[in-house]
């Protein structure tokens, strides 16, 4: 704002007496502009102030949803909001006519939105600013804060005007509410100071109070001490006579305040309506029209006088009327005054509070803004948390499956390893129970044995009693070499003939057991009607009796009457009950028959090389009898001699050990038995009927696959020489007799190198097959000191001791725990193992 003489271009005469008037420029803050206008109140008293304000209309418009350009709008919104800021205008322009009403100043109101209406630019409006000051040859120019924010480019642009419009005194007032006391810093203050032409009066204020002022020859005065040493008195009396004075009016009401402001001479210009008149400068107006800036149009302007002398007087004077007519029309103006006045206040009330309502709302509106912003804001973080925790949940919830799946792995591996356990508690119990009845049968054993060593002392005495016996009887026989028998000691032998005591018949008659002087015997009754006589059975009988060999069932004597053959009593039976079986008995091993084959071998190899020669002529498995401790025997020698011509010596039976050449020629040679006795080898080795036999092993031995043929109930036969044997077997049975081997040179070593593999082989497995319950689980030896151990299992004390000694305390045999790590010695498998060894 801004005071000073017009040139001609503001009419202002009458209206404005521009030496007289003091121009305050003023801002939208009325607290800020107020100390200053105060200042200049009390400095310039007697003055006419004229408050001179520049309004910018705003070039956007802040809603609720941000800003916009006022551009975009509608022109119904512009138009609004330009209504709103003129309503706003208003607001200001009353509260500032308050503040010089309560002073009782004088006061002009230039609100520049009237001047100088600026709509775009704020350049245009420095511009007209410039203008107005160098046109209303301003005295002073009061800068308030706000204006300072342009006040560098306000005075920049002035300078040119101040060149060319020199001679023109102008008075800068400058508000610093920080303003050094001690020297002038502020940079806009020294460049007004610097740059203002000399004619220019500065005063420097701050907080309403002068500080510099600077002098014609453009040095600062200072006011500071001057302040600094008023009394305080002096001061606060001058506030107080300020404040007094706005005091005083405050308590007039409103309206008495306001009739004393418009009893004053006011000249009031705004948008809508002119309270007092000034006339634009035709200059200015016609710049403003070249911009297009809407100016009021000026049957809009209305003049309203509040105070007859100034204006109404100055009308009538124009006019030339009577007085009369002019106190006439200054009463009706003074009373249409008084009524616009009061209009003008119920309107200003009205517009306060629609203005307050207004930015009440506007206060809600950004509140709720603020408020939906913060909303918004905390919804996008609880949005933001929600997902977080929807992911953790997520996670927490594949980490719930995982932990499901292995939960139930783990219970599917319980429920198995309970089963396990099961298991082995029902073995653990078994092997108790096996237990309990194993040392219950080694107590009966004991008892048993115990019971069994008393009989057996009492037996062998009897038995000493009957070997002493035996060898009397024996040393008998031996002296009597060959006896002679009665029938009644036969009879008696044989339990008179008792059918229990048959042992069998032959084609020689039947053959009983029988005890004869405290021996076993078999009798052998011959057929009754034989061709010999008395004389030739006892001599042939005693020829027979003559040859002795350990594999040749003795003749023990005869007895002509009953023409009886008496011969040593083998019990095991003949070689033909072992191989089939008859009696049920266990098959022969394979070391048995090879030791049998020996015998049978050695005992026709003595035969043969008697002097002279016999040939057995009847071997065949049933003529080849066993002892109690499967010691062959070759029976039937020579009996044919003693037989019937009637007798067929070839019978289908006995045939097919028959040597071919004797069923063909009827001779009988030391080779026929070879034939025989290859027959017995094959059947030894198969276990199979003669007939047919030698044709099968051929077959067998070619196809290699001679293993299929051997008798499997002997046991591990050795297949290679088992094969050997089989080869000699076959070339004993060969057709012809001088294609078959010797049994000296060629047979006998054979079968002796195979006898002395099967003694080999015996020694080498020891004592036949272990039991499995005597080795040691970790030693896999026969045990010496079998020990039980917490898992149930019997291991070699040696073994479990180094387990246990080296840190484990689980079961070498199952893996779990061991509950403890006790053990407990084995006595009844320790026994058991004592006794198996013994026996082996
Ligand atoms: N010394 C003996 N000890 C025990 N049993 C014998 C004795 N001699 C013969 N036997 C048995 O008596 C039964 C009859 O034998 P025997 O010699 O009379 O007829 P074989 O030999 O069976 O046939 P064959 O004589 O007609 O060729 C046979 O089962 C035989 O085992």
């Amino acid at each position: 704002m801004m005071g000073g003489g017009c040139e001609g271009e503001i009419r202002t005469e009458g209206l404005c007496d521009v030496e007289s008037t003091v121009f305050v420029a003023v801002g939208k803050k009325v607290k800020d502009s107020k100390s200053a206008l105060l200042w200049a109140l009390q400095r310039f008293s007697g003055k006419k102030i004229c408050l001179l304000h520049v309004h910018e209309p705003a070039h956007s418009i802040t809603l609720i949803n941000g800003k916009f350009s006022i551009n975009r709008l509608k022109q119904q919104a512009v138009k609004a909001f330009q209504e709103l800021e003129w309503q706003k205008m208003d607001k200001l322009l009353n509260e500032y006519l308050l503040i010089l009403a309560q002073v009782g100043a004088l006061f002009f109101i230039f609100f520049s939105s009237n001047m100088v209406i600026i709509r775009n630019s704020t350049e245009e409006s420095r511009t007209r600013i410039i203008k107005l000051i160098i046109s209303c040859k301003l005295e002073t120019l009061n800068c308030w804060r706000v204006m300072f924010r342009s006040f560098g480019q306000l005075c920049k642009e002035t300078q040119a005007q101040w060149k060319i419009q020199t001679g023109f005194s102008v008075y800068f007032l400058c508000n610093f509410s920080n303003l050094q006391l001690s020297e002038l810093k502020s940079k806009k203050a020294t460049f007004v100071c610097e740059q203002a032409p000399v004619s220019c009066n500065i005063w420097f204020v701050c907080n309403g109070s002068l500080i510099y002022t600077r002098a014609s020859d453009g040095n600062l005065i200072s006011h500071v001490q001057s302040i600094m040493t008023l009394p305080s008195s002096t001061s606060s009396s001058d506030t107080k006579l300020l404040w007094s004075r706005a005091k005083s009016n405050e308590e007039v009401d409103e309206q008495e305040g306001l009739s004393k402001v418009f009893t004053s001479q006011v000249l009031v210009q705004s948008t809508d309506k002119v309270v007092g008149i000034l006339e634009p400068n035709p200059l200015v107006m016609d710049e403003m029209r070249g911009h297009g800036s809407p100016l009021p149009s000026s049957n809009k302007v209305q003049g309203h006088l509040d105070h007859p002398s100034a204006v109404v007087l100055l009308e009538g004077k124009s006019k030339g009327l009577t007085t009369s007519e002019i106190h006439g029309r200054q009463e009706h103006a003074i009373t249409d005054a008084e009524h616009s006045k009061k209009k003008a206040f119920e309107e200003s009330v009205r517009r306060w509070k629609a203005e307050e309502d207004a930015m009440e709302a506007l206060r809600k509106a950004e509140d709720l803004e603020s408020l939906c912003m913060k909303e918004r804001k905390e919804r996008k973080e609880m949005e933001e948390v929600l997902a977080r925790q929807k992911q953790d949940l997520e996670s927490m919830k594949n980490l719930h499956d995982q932990y499901t799946k292995e939960l139930q792995m783990v219970r599917d591996q319980k429920q198995v390893l309970e089963s396990q356990l099961m298991e082995s508690h029902s073995v653990e119990d078994e092997l108790d129970e096996k237990f309990v009845q194993a040392v219950k049968l080694l107590m009966t054993f004991k008892e048993k044995r115990d019971k069994l060593l008393i009989e057996h002392d009492k037996v062998r005495g009897e038995i000493n009693g009957l070997r002493r016996l035996v060898k009397k009887d024996a040393a008998d026989l031996s002296k009597l070499q060959f006896s002679a028998f009665s029938f009644w000691e036969i009879n008696e032998a044989t339990r008179d003939f008792d059918p229990s005591w048959k042992i069998g018949d032959g084609r020689y008659g039947s053959v009983y057991k029988g005890i004869l002087r405290h021996l076993k015997v078999a009798i052998k009754m011959l057929p009754s009607h034989g061709s010999q006589g008395h004389v030739e059975f006892e001599h042939e009988a005693w020829n027979l009796g003559r040859v002795r060999h350990p594999n040749l069932v003795t003749l023990i004597g005869t007895c002509p009457e009953s023409r009886s053959l008496i011969y040593e009593y083998l019990e095991k039976g003949s070689l033909e009950d072992h191989l089939v079986r008859n009696g049920k008995t266990p098959p022969l091993t394979w070391q048995t028959r090879t030791k049998i084959a020996s015998e049978i071998c050695s005992v026709l190899i003595f035969l043969h090389s008697s002097r002279p020669s016999i040939v057995h002529g009847n071997v065949k498995p049933k003529s080849i009898l066993l002892d109690a401790n499967f010691v062959s025997k070759l029976s039937d020698l020579w009996v044919y001699r003693f037989a019937p011509q009637n007798v067929n010596p070839t019978d289908p039976e006995s045939s097919v050990y028959m040597d071919p050449d004797f069923l063909e020629t009827g001779e009988l040679t030391a080779e026929s038995d070879v034939y025989s006795f290859g027959i017995v080898l094959l059947q030894l080795l198969t276990g199979r009927p003669a007939l047919g036999m030698v044709k099968d092993v051929k077959c067998a031995l070619e196809r290699e696959n001679f293993n299929a043929l051997l008798d499997l109930g002997a046991g591990e036969w050795p297949l290679e020489e088992a094969k050997t044997l089989a080869h000699l077997a076959l070339r004993c049975c060969v057709d012809k007799r001088d294609d078959r081997p010797d049994l000296v040179s060629q047979v006998w070593s054979v079968i002796e190198l195979m006898k002395e593999s099967c003694t080999s082989k015996l020694d080498s497995k020891g004592p036949g097959r272990i039991p499995s319950h005597f080795v040691c689980p970790i030693f896999q030896e026969v045990m010496k000191d079998p020990q039980i151990a917490a898992d149930g299992f019997t291991y070699e004390a040696d073994a479990i001791n180094g387990w246990l000694n080296s840190s484990h305390v689980t079961s070498p045999m199952t893996n779990l725990k061991l509950d403890h790590c006790d053990l407990i010695p084995n006595y009844a498998l320790s026994y058991a193992i004592q006794e198996w060894q013994q026996q082996s």
